[in-house]
């Protein structure tokens, strides 16, 4: 489990100070992948440079199975920084040492025998699914394949949290797909703390446990990953899926929102079609499974006079329901 607490990183003195990380407190579980969007300039690429302990935090510590890193000197901190694998965008392989070679580089400084390299190595090869391309060199692999040698450096030294940084930027949707799933096995199966730095909202959605949006160097939001998807007030929730532009509805029509708040029957659509006795139109939906379970918007048209008798069967039905044009909170909430 990896800690940070009241994290702050500034950059400069005096008038030319500038708080790029500003008290971050968050916390990752042993088997928890943790994902941390933000726009541009947000501090993203600071806070993985100072949880790695590349950059020292001006205040604040970095914990990691109680211990706290921050406090060690520069001897103790090489040694302690084994805890946290990282990954970046950039693979950062050796291009004259074959994938085998750039695995086995943590372990020839640890000064690990050649024997047990060679053991680890080909362990770590198969884990990530390359033991084919032990004898390739990066230029020979993929976009992905090389991710994941860089994955199986990362694991070397078996380390108990994970820092990736936009590890799958750049990356085409089928690798994206395949380090995903490879991310979420080592999280299952080594109970990795995972955090996930990304500006990649799909991949989000795809992989994390729970989420923070990090703006100006603060948490602004953060929750787990389908609470923020079912909350149609998140500002987090919209930008990891906003809402599909529709079809306009027709004049004399009335426009209802409606997202998956909860557990909703399959049939509501043509159940609720049927109470009012009208059929309701989809204007455009984005409804999908995240973790096993239904989530999603849809827009819907309808005749307007329905407006009172309908929003109530929405929110029956499990939705949160809120005619387009009126005001910004939803009209209806499910009530659990
Ligand atoms: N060494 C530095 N000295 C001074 N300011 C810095 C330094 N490094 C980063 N900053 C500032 O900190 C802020 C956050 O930068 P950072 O690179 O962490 O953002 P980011 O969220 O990773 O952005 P991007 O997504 O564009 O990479 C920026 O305003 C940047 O100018």
């Amino acid at each position: 489990m990896i800690q940070l607490d009241q994290l702050t990183k500034v950059y400069g003195h005096g008038a030319g100070a500038t708080t790029v990380l500003d008290h971050l407190d968050f916390e990752i579980a042993a088997g928890e992948i943790f994902a941390v969007v933000g726009p541009s300039g947000a501090g993203k690429s600071t806070l993985a440079q100072t949880v790695s302990l590349l950059e020292r935090p001006t205040s604040g510590r970095v914990v990691v199975n109680g211990a706290d890193l921050t406090a060690l000197g520069e001897r103790e901190l090489r040694a302690a920084r084994r805890r946290i694998g990282t990954i970046f965008q950039s693979d950062g392989l050796f291009s004259r040492r074959t994938a085998a070679q750039n695995v086995a580089l943590p372990l020839e400084f640890l000064g690990v025998t050649p024997g047990e390299r060679r053991t680890r190595v080909a362990e770590l090869l198969e884990r990530v699914g390359l033991s084919a391309k032990a004898g390739h060199y990066p230029h020979q692999l993929s976009g992905g394949q090389r991710q994941r040698v860089g994955i199986a450096r990362a694991l070397a030294l078996r380390p108990s949290v994970l820092l990736a940084d936009e590890a799958t930027s750049g990356l085409d949707p089928a690798s994206t797909a395949s380090i995903v799933g490879l991310l979420k096995e080592l999280r299952d199966e080594l109970g990795l703390s995972i955090l996930f730095i990304t500006h990649e909202m799909d991949t989000v959605v795809q992989l994390a446990d729970a989420v923070a949006r990090l703006d100006h160097g603060r948490i602004a939001e953060s929750g787990r990953l389908l609470d923020l998807l079912r909350d149609p007030a998140s500002v987090l929730g919209t930008l990891l899926r906003p809402p599909q532009p529709g079809v306009p509805a027709a004049p004399g029509e009335l426009a209802i929102d409606v997202s998956y708040t909860g557990e909703v029957a399959g049939d509501w659509l043509a159940r609720v079609s049927r109470a009012v006795g009208a059929d309701l139109h989809v204007l455009g939906a984005r409804i999908e499974q995240v973790h096993g379970e239904t989530v999603g918007t849809a827009r819907l048209a309808a005749p307007a006079e329905l407006r009172g008798r309908l929003l109530p069967l929405l929110a029956a039905a499990g939705l949160s329901a809120h005619p387009v044009g009126s005001d910004a909170a939803p009209a209806l909430e499910v009530v659990a």
